[in-house]
């Protein structure tokens, strides 16, 4: 093969016009690093009259016919969604194509399938805009730590949600509040949904712990909570604490499975936490995202940048072509992504977790020692409890140490039934406190 490397090109929304328009800025510097040129020969798109600035001969509406084209080398997938990417990623890998996707929902769901695709096919399929953008995340976990044992990954991996929490701290807003900012700056989507309830980072953290552990899992094995339920006076309290409330992803190696047997399982998990200001992750405000990984040899690494946009997202679609390119033109797939540790899923009743919970208590002889009886009760330990106020307006704020996240349920739901207890006014997890 001596002639340029053709690109079918799949979606020219804000991530695919970026693609398309970086392609054809950086030809030369692209052919200089790769070896050869680069040639978009095919645009799919929806609507062919919404883009103007595509050469009208390289639109098309039939996806499917692009993908296997005889004179397509490479497929760049960002339509998104489930179908019809799934299908025309499998086309793809059926007809010997290499396949760079940007699409955390379908990875989430069928990554399985689709590694499995790929690898009998003897081509690449590259997703590192899929988690957290522009961040160069997912080839480092695949490759430069693929020597070392990963025992957690902890990401803020959802720029929407973060500019909604940075901007709860930092102005004492409210949700809705924050959310419209969000919304009128462009972050959040018309229907944010899959971003404030948390969908969008659940995906991601599947992806996260797939790779972090050599082990299958989906979107449907992430426990998620999302942040409409986070308050200004749950930001306050965490203020009060020395912390900052962040939505996380966490994905962790923990040992026990669920079923009693021997070896670790893997838990994975999406919900708004407090960590304290001195955790890595509590600087990232706006709409960055930051991942922090632990590994046994490697120790702590953070990882920080730009997590959504049309240009950082491309950028991360470009790395994975060149990449993808560099591999064919070796004749060469490149390393796979494995799966054979196979760990059990455990499910957030049975992992371990901290909580914050505040509560208006009447200051009467009794109610302190009353609350700490249904923790005690519950098999959950206190690490530190503060009262503030007296008379009839006393709040009392416990931490407890870790305990299974059923149990800490379990004694909020008993501390609102106590006729001492007025009201619980914030219950939140806490990471990272040591
Ligand atoms: N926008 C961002 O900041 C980021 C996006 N991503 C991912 O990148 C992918 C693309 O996202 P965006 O560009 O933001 O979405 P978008 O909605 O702006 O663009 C998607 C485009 O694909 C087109 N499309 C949909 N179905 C099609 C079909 N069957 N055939 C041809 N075209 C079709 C749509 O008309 C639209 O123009 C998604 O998987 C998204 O999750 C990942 C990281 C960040
Ligand atoms: N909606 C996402 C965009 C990228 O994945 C976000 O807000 O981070
Ligand atoms: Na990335």
């Amino acid at each position: 093969m001596t002639g340029p490397l053709r690109v079918a090109l799949l979606g020219c929304g804000t991530v695919g016009s970026a693609v398309l328009r970086l392609i054809s800025e950086q030809s030369e510097d692209l052919a200089a690093r790769i070896g050869r040129r680069v040639e978009v020969v095919g645009v799919a798109v929806r609507r062919p009259d919404h883009h103007p600035d595509v050469p009208a001969d390289l639109l098309t509406t039939d996806a499917e016919a692009l993908v296997t084209r005889d004179d397509v080398d490479l497929v760049v997938e960002v339509i998104g969604g489930i179908e019809p990417a799934r299908t025309l990623l499998l086309a793809a890998f059926e007809a010997g194509k290499s396949v760079v996707s940007a699409n955390k929902a379908l990875l989430a769901e069928d990554g399985v399938a689709l590694h499995a695709a790929a690898a009998k096919a003897g081509v690449d399929l590259y997703y590192e805009a899929a988690v957290a953008g522009a961040i160069p995340l997912l080839r480092p976990l695949r490759e430069s730590l693929a020597g070392d044992q990963l025992r957690k990954v902890v990401g803020i991996v959802n720029g929407t949600t973060n500019y909604i929490l940075s901007r709860m701290a930092e102005t004492g807003a409210g949700f809705t509040e924050a959310l419209a900012e969000a919304t009128e700056l462009g972050y959040a989507e018309a229907d944010p949904t899959a971003d404030v309830d948390g969908f969008d980072a659940a995906s991601k953290a599947a992806i996260l712990a797939s790779l972090a552990f050599h082990t299958p899992v989906s979107a449907s094995d992430v426990y998620r909570e999302g942040i409409s339920a986070v308050t200004a006076t749950d930001v306050s309290r965490a203020a009060e604490i020395g912390c900052v409330v962040k939505l996380l992803a966490i994905c962790e190696r923990v040992a026990g499975s669920p079923d009693g047997a021997d070896g670790d399982s893997v838990a994975v998990r999406v919900h708004p936490a407090m960590i304290p200001t001195s955790h890595p992750l509590a600087g990232v405000n706006g709409a960055f995202n930051a991942v922090y990984v632990e590994a046994e040899a490697a120790g702590q690494l953070m990882f920080y940048g730009q997590g959504a946009g049309g240009e950082p997202t491309a950028s991360a679609v470009l790395g994975d072509l060149v990449a993808v390119a560099r591999n064919r033109l070796a004749g060469a797939a490149g390393p796979a992504v494995t799966s054979y540790a196979g760990l059990p899923a455990r499910p957030i009743a049975e992992t371990p977790t901290r909580y914050h919970v505040s509560l208006d208590v009447a200051d009467k002889p009794g109610v302190l020692a009353a609350v700490a009886h249904e923790f005690a009760e519950h098999g959950v330990s206190i690490a530190t409890v503060r009262q503030d106020g007296h008379g009839d307006a006393a709040t009392l704020v416990l931490v407890s140490h870790s305990a299974p996240d059923a149990a800490l349920s379990a004694t909020v739901e008993a501390l609102q039934e106590m006729p001492a207890v007025r009201g619980v006014t914030s219950v939140l997890r806490v990471e990272g406190l040591t």
